[in-house]
């Protein structure tokens, strides 16, 4: 059968008919499968995706890494919009992948807050991105598991002790630069967690959480064990964001001692 239109275009263009039916004001294309998106809206197109250079006055560009999966990344989407007052719980936006299309609802309770955009955006999602990269990759293919707390450094530096040497101490780096990435690949076999600034330097590895999750009423689902319980604690008695990777490659984001993000690069590492 030969198609005069690609799939994609003919995607747009019911995407297109489908919010202006349901008074959608935004289009989320899902890393779509060509950069130049040729779509005349009147509301507003976010882009997930990495590769696209887009200037245009409607276009917004959020770089969620694909492997977390297609609901994670409209979840994402959707805490975005609202953070952003772009559309308000209730609403619907559209969306679109490379051969799919699809309806969302802004939920009342997105599985992250809102804070996550306001506060550390960028930090985070270089985080999730290497915490993702190490869960399906592993050091040299042996699994690790480890924390990266994020912001509200004071604080998180008054309730945590340093297991060996602080090997980035003195050293300037900061998480945002793509050749940082691979050094803490290189500490990810250390105990402890990362301490990263809401600016993005890393303050240091190989850090203890001294907290103690049952005085401050800490409570998970069964079978987490004591990276995650400190992990969430330590969230609950600072105001900072913890991203965790377990060993069995699940990855968390704890805000105020509770679990906002769960997902497993490893059992659904696919390509949308
Ligand atoms: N308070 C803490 N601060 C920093 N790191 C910790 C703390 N508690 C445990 N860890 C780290 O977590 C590692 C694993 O501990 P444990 O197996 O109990 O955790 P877990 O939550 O089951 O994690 P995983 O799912 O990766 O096994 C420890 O070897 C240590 O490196």
């Amino acid at each position: 059968m030969v198609l005069k239109l690609e799939i994609f275009e003919i995607l747009l263009i019911k995407a297109k008919e489908i919010a202006e039916e349901i008074n959608a004001r935004v289009i989320v294309l899902v890393y779509p499968s060509r950069e130049d998106v040729n779509l005349e809206f009147s509301g507003e197109i976010v882009i997930v995706g990495r590769e696209f250079d887009v200037s245009r006055e409607n276009i917004k560009k959020l770089p969620f890494p694909v492997s977390i999966g297609l609901p994670n990344l409209l979840s994402l989407v959707s805490a975005f919009l609202k953070s952003r007052g772009i559309i308000k719980e209730g609403e619907f936006f559209v969306y679109v992948t490379k051969d799919s299309i699809g309806i969302r609802k802004v939920e009342e309770k997105t599985m992250i807050a809102n804070e996550f955009f306001e506060r550390y955006e960028g930090i985070i999602n270089r985080v999730l991105e290497i915490a993702i990269e190490l869960s399906i990759e592993g050091r040299e293919g042996v699994p690790v598991g480890t924390i990266f707390v994020i912001g509200d450094t004071k604080e998180v530096m008054k309730h945590s002790h340093q297991l060996i040497p602080n090997p980035f101490k003195g050293h300037h780096l900061n998480i945002l630069d793509p050749k940082v990435k691979n050094i803490i690949k290189e500490f990810s076999f250390l105990d402890g967690a990362f301490i990263i600034s809401s600016k993005g330097r890393i303050i240091a590895a190989g850090r203890y959480l001294d907290v103690d999750p049952k005085s401050l009423d800490v409570t998970l689902p069964q079978g987490l064990g004591s990276r995650h319980l400190a992990s969430a604690a330590i969230t609950k008695i600072t105001k900072a964001i913890a991203v965790t990777l377990s060993e069995s490659g699940t990855v968390r984001i704890f805000k105020d001692g509770q679990i906002v993000f769960e997902h497993n690069p490893r059992l659904s590492f696919r390509s949308l």
